[in-house]
């Protein structure tokens, strides 16, 4: 069984900058507290660029928490972070780096996918072109073409959820933040999904993926971080986290996961 006492928030303390720069996402003991709750405790992360990493946590652990003050929304109350070298108190220089998919896509229902895309992709650094491009690809690879000029507002939960996630990758960005981006997908676009996240972070981008879907985790993740309480109990490759769990046929990852987040008192 895992030791929860080999705490991996304890493996690393005060990042070397020049190290911490190279990063995608470093963090060093970031905590955030809403009055008595400790949502995420002294968090150490180190993310090398190109990584798809996990980010699993049973409801309540902290993983949202984490999401926003990564992207810059929410301040930390104690700790650092950075992002692509860029520190996390700096929203501008945060954003220019990052693309987002919060569970709720921030989408203005009044548009059409198309207007969406190519005002979200006029605030990015892009060629008219390559917008273009980069448009119609994402659209036809999710199969939204055809109804590209209609409005938000007619779109099932799928169709906005694909539109909130072309959003979040249009730019190539250095590190996309994904909240449950395949949750309400039919098995078609959640294929399509990984597919993309896996190109994705081929060409360099680091995927940093929350999610409940456990199997898609284990498909594309290269590395694995568990949160539970706020506190980073478990992290590695899904491969040596499996292999490290010694049980037989209950070897998955969802058998680690039960295993690190159960509260051993209500056992
Ligand atoms: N604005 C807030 N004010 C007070 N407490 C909050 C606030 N947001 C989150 N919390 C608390 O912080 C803890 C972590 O919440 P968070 O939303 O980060 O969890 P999560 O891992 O994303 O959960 P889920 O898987 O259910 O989405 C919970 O105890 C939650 O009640």
């Amino acid at each position: 069984m895992t030791d929860r006492t080999n705490d991996t928030n304890a493996k690393t303390r005060s990042i070397d900058p020049e190290r911490r720069d190279q990063l995608a996402v470093a963090t060093d003991g970031l905590t955030k507290q809403y009055g008595a709750t400790t949502a995420v405790d002294d968090l150490t992360l180190e993310i090398e660029p190109g990584t798809v990493y996990g980010f699993l946590g049973p409801n309540g652990a902290g993983k949202t928490t984490t999401i926003r003050m990564l992207t810059s929304l929410l301040p930390p109350t104690t700790g650092t972070g950075h992002v692509a070298g860029a520190p996390i108190t700096d929203r501008e220089a945060v954003v220019d780096h990052i693309g987002y998919l919060p569970e709720s896509p921030p989408i203005h229902e009044e548009f059409t996918a198309r207007e969406q895309l190519e005002y979200h992709g006029g605030l990015r650094d892009m060629s008219p072109d390559e917008l273009d491009v980069r448009i119609e690809t994402l659209l036809d690879r999710f199969e939204l073409t055809d109804d590209a000029d209609d409005r938000i507002v007619t779109y099932s939960k799928g169709m906005r959820k694909k539109t909130g996630l072309i959003q979040a990758i249009l730019h190539e960005p250095d590190v996309v933040f994904l909240d449950e981006p395949t949750g309400g997908l039919d098995p078609h676009a959640r294929r399509t999904v990984r597919e993309v996240l896996s190109e994705l972070a081929a060409n360099g981008t680091t995927v940093f993926l929350s999610t409940h879907i456990l199997p898609v985790v284990e498909r594309i993740a290269t590395e694995v971080g568990i949160l539970y309480e706020g506190r980073l109990v478990e992290e590695g490759a899904p491969g040596v986290l499996v292999d490290r769990m010694e049980s037989g046929d209950e070897s998955t990852l969802e058998a680690v996961f039960l295993d690190v987040t159960t509260d051993p008192e209500s056992e």
